[in-house]
């Protein structure tokens, strides 16, 4: 399977007879990979597809050796954020093509990997192309720590009392996760050990909204609950004029909407099934229960109760549904308990329309997916989700144990927690650090939509270490960057020239096959076809096409020079070049510990 070692001047013979491009044995420096990557480009023989693959190795082996090192590999796709989980398949690729034991891995191990059916070859093309939905994750997620320190030392709010269970967590406790849908996770404060673990409360419903949706579908669970926001606090005592909950979000429409999950089931069978299925959400990492919360919720809930008595005798409820077993059934959804860390990647899971970014398992559909994030959208927050959609403008829920979870679709879900809530039952410092996020990133899908164009340079690309989030030109709209860089990114700001052997640090670096390690989302290998192809990445974020605003979209912290290349690879090849503020992240022995520990956390799981 494997071509012997060539000597560069050998490539023509490899190439006709061998696996096409191959560049093993280039002798040279990686300016010479790109050149003869060029000419190989041009090869009758070569694919685009040859010609991306070959620059991706070259980047990796500056020096020609013919191989790189497989720990190189792994720790490179860890750097970027990657769950183990969702790397499984590339170590399994890894197990199977590498000698055992051995760390070499060589050029046609290499293109196998590259070009694996199953899921390792495009997590891995994705991470050294820079084409990661965050590729700068490492960045991102170090403003999210300054965002979540700012907001650490707010005290308003008060415990959820109602449930006497709640008012017991101390208050101080604070967590985030992210997860993005190429299944970057990063978590921080209390979010994943036994420190960071709370109920779900209200964050439950979007989720068993997606499986009542699943499993009934639209127009049945329109007949028992509507899609308004109701205007009035979650455990109002109001139904619409067809005598149905609001919506599927609050108290009433929450209640409504499980008994469609496994109607006629016994408590016990329907109770496995979601946490079955939430597991599936969470990337397999099994849910527990708070007896203590439930016990609690169910000795204090005389409101619920009144609640759902009222809906019966409006006929809300499919008609032989038992009042107390619909209440009984929720009050056991919402004392589930996650960490930070499972919600995250449950909400990604939601992001990434229904498919699990870590196990890139299917667990609901697409249509399920979209209408729970629309209902988020318009319901999410209670009686203040009119404020939130203007202010913060991101589909959401939140729930009385201080848990907040962000849905930003096609790039990330988020979760926050922190037991402090206010008048409207939303936790005080998510609700801040929401607000800041939304600040600091054109996250909010009205920036994508109305933007000011003033802020915008287009000649521009985001360049990030240097500007920071406040930067003015530091940020391009979606519209903006693909405008650059469709007009033509032959190597000048617009295309991404992560190794060495292109661009170097000045962003200057050739034309020709530099393009080739554009970051195009949806670009594949024929990115490499021309270097006149848009570099700018195609449909991620929030989806809307527009300018934005000053703020960044994490989506478009794209590498486009050395100094802006994923950490991972300025760490192998270029240090210094990477600049004061990427030495910083580098030091930053927290976050590894805490990646540490999460990586602990995720094999014990497993
Ligand atoms: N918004 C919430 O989290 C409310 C859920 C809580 N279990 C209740 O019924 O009151």
């Amino acid at each position: 399977m494997s071509s012997p070692p060539i000597l560069q001047s050998d490539l023509g013979g490899f190439l006709s007879g061998g696996r096409p491009g191959g560049v093993g044995g280039f002798g040279a420096g990686a300016e010479d990979c790109a050149s003869v990557a060029g000419s190989v480009a041009s090869s009758s023989s070569t694919t685009a597809e040859d010609t991306y693959i070959q620059n991706l190795f070259a980047t990796l082996d500056p020096e020609g050796t013919g191989a790189i090192s497989r720990r190189t590999l792994e720790s490179i796709t860890r750097e970027a954020g990657l769950d183990p989980v969702r790397l499984t398949p590339l170590r399994e690729q890894l197990d199977q093509l590498c000698d055992p034991g051995g760390d070499s891995v060589d050029y046609d191990t290499f293109y196998d990997l590259m070009t694996a059916p199953e899921h390792a070859g495009s997590i891995l093309r994705k991470t050294i192309g820079g084409q990661l939905v965050i590729p700068s994750f490492t960045e991102f997620c170090q403003e999210l720590v300054d965002i979540f320190e700012s907001v650490r030392m707010m005290n308003t709010g008060q415990r959820a009392s109602y449930i006497p269970e709640l008012s017991r967590v101390p208050s101080q406790r604070f967590g985030i996760a992210v997860c993005t849908v190429d299944g970057q996770v990063f978590e921080y404060g209390d979010a994943s050990d036994t420190r960071g673990t709370t109920c779900m409360q209200a964050t439950c419903t979007p989720f068993s909204y997606a499986l009542a949706f699943e499993e009934a579908g639209q127009e049945k669970i329109l007949n028992h609950v509507g899609r308004e926001p109701s205007g009035a606090a979650f455990n109002a005592f109001i139904l619409n004029a067809d005598g149905l909950p609001h919506n599927p979000m609050i108290n009433a429409g929450a209640i409504v909407t499980a008994t469609l999950i496994k109607p006629g089931e016994l408590t016990s069978t329907r109770m496995q099934h979601v946490m079955d299925r939430f597991q599936k959400m969470a990337g397999g990492m099994p849910l527990s229960f708070s007896q203590p919360v439930y016990l609690s919720e169910l000795e204090t809930a005389h409101r619920n109760f009144a609640l759902g008595y009222f809906m019966k005798s409006q006929g809300a409820y499919p008609s032989d549904m038992n009042v107390e077993e619909a209440l009984d059934f929720y009050f056991q959804l919402c004392s589930l308990e996650v960490t930070c860390e499972q919600l995250a990647i449950m909400t990604a899971t939601l992001a990434n329309r229904g498919v699990c970014p870590l196990s890139e398992e299917v667990c609901f559909s697409l249509e399920a997916a979209k209408s729970t994030i629309q209902l988020m959208y318009s319901c999410g927050m209670n009686e203040s989700s009119g404020e939130w959609a203007c202010t913060i403008g991101l589909p959401a829920k939140s729930g009385v144990s201080g848990c907040i979870i962000l849905c930003i679709p096609n790039v990330l879900g988020l979760a926050i927690w922190s037991p402090n809530i206010d008048e409207c039952g939303n936790s005080v410092r998510g609700t801040k650090f929401s607000r800041e996020l939304c600040d600091r990133f054109s996250l909010n899908i009205f920036d994508q939509l109305i933007g000011t164009t003033s802020h915008i340079d287009p000649t521009l690309p985001i360049n990030y270490a240097e500007g920071g989030p406040s930067a003015p030109n530091a940020s391009l709209g979606r519209s903006g960057r693909h405008g650059l860089h469709g007009a033509g990114v032959g190597g000048i700001q617009g295309g991404s020239f992560i190794g060495p052997s292109f661009g170097g640090g000045g962003g200057s670096g050739g034309g020709g096959s530099a393009a080739l390690l554009s970051p195009g989302r949806e670009s594949g290998p024929d990115m490499g076809t021309a270097p006149a192809m848009s570099a700018g990445r195609v449909s991620t974020g929030p989806g809307l096409s527009g300018v934005t605003s000053t703020a960044h979209d994490p989506s478009l912290f794209t590498p486009t020079r050395m100094s802006e290349a994923p950490l991972s690879l300025k760490k192998l090849h270029s240090r210094e070049a990477a600049g004061p503020r990427v030495a910083q992240l580098i030091n930053k022995q927290q976050h590894q510990e805490l990646q540490h520990k999460r990586h602990q956390l995720v094999y014990r799981n497993q």
